[in-house]
């Protein structure tokens, strides 16, 4: 089986998805969009993106992709406790006065006061993963540059960690999902903290109490939502769909009807799956 992840080697989506999938073949992909463009045409089983960082909440490009691409499922979550260090080049010593800062902006994020307060005056400069960027740093050994990576990366691609555990609170975890085109959701001898829903809904027209009328189709079943979460729809300002999280399984008349409630009332629903959350170890 050929899964796709967030690349190059020694991303955090790559540390996920060999711990989910150890024995599979993992394909690296450039961006977010190259890892769902790849299960759309076939070209891989599955991918593993990012979803949600405790610190700096919802990674918005695979929220919109879920939405954008109909065919596309989720099948797992995975939380993942996230370390971030501070990495040079071993040419430049130690105490070089660094030019720049890069990594993917979730790093960076969740890094802020650390580097506001350490390096006020260096720029930052995104880059689409923290693996990306301390490959970069590994091709540049004469450039005052640093990234925001793991000690993986630093590992692989040879660097000397200058600072580490610079994320700003401690306590710091990513939501990866496995998305495929499978009705089925993955299964593992992983832990796992039990199972829940994804739903993508789109209210019907702007009107009073509209998302109430929503909520109380989960409300009334005793369904305990745990996330619920706006995006722009990009059709126009003001104009959102809602991805939403309902815990337990979904396998009573109860649950399962209220799709077509949601429907009734005029709402937009896709069912993402019923998956498990596994929870992983760094
Ligand atoms: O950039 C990476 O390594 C990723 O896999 C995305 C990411 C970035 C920051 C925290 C968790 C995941």
């Amino acid at each position: 089986m050929k899964i796709a992840f967030l690349g190059p080697e020694a991303s955090f989506t790559q540390l996920t998805a060999t711990q989910l999938f150890p024995n599979e073949e993992l394909i690296p992909k450039a961006n977010i969009l190259d890892c769902f463009l790849a299960v759309q045409n076939n070209e891989v089983d599955k991918a593993v993106v990012p979803l949600e960082n405790s610190i700096e909440g919802t990674v918005s490009m695979t929220l919109d992709y879920l939405y954008q691409t109909p065919e596309i499922r989720v099948e797992a979550e995975a939380v993942m406790p996230i370390a971030h260090h501070l990495m040079i080049h071993p040419n430049q010593e130690n105490d070089t006065e660094i030019e720049k800062i890069y990594s993917h902006p979730q790093a960076l994020a969740q890094s802020f006061h650390f580097l506001n307060h350490n390096y006020p005056e260096v720029t930052k400069q995104d880059f689409t993963s923290t693996a990306a960027a301390a490959k970069r740093v590994s091709e540049n050994p004469d450039r005052k540059i640093a990234a925001v990576a793991n000690k993986f990366a630093a590992e692989l691609y040879g660097l000397k960690i200058i600072n580490d555990n610079i994320h700003d609170v401690e306590e710091n975890h990513t939501r990866f999902i496995v998305i495929s085109k499978s009705d089925e959701s993955f299964d593992s001898d992983l832990n796992s903290s039990g199972k829940k829903t994804g739903l993508l809904i789109t209210l019907p027209e702007d009107h009073a109490g509209g998302l109430h009328q929503v909520l109380s189709v989960f409300a009334w079943r005793n369904m305990n939502l745990s996330k619920i979460e706006s995006r722009t729809l990009k059709t126009k300002l003001g104009n959102y769909f809602f991805f939403v999280t309902v815990v337990g399984d979904w396998n009573n008349v109860l649950y399962i009807n209220s799709i077509d409630e949601l429907r009734a009332i005029g709402a937009d629903v896709k069912f993402l799956g019923n998956y498990k959350e596994f929870l992983l170890e760094s």
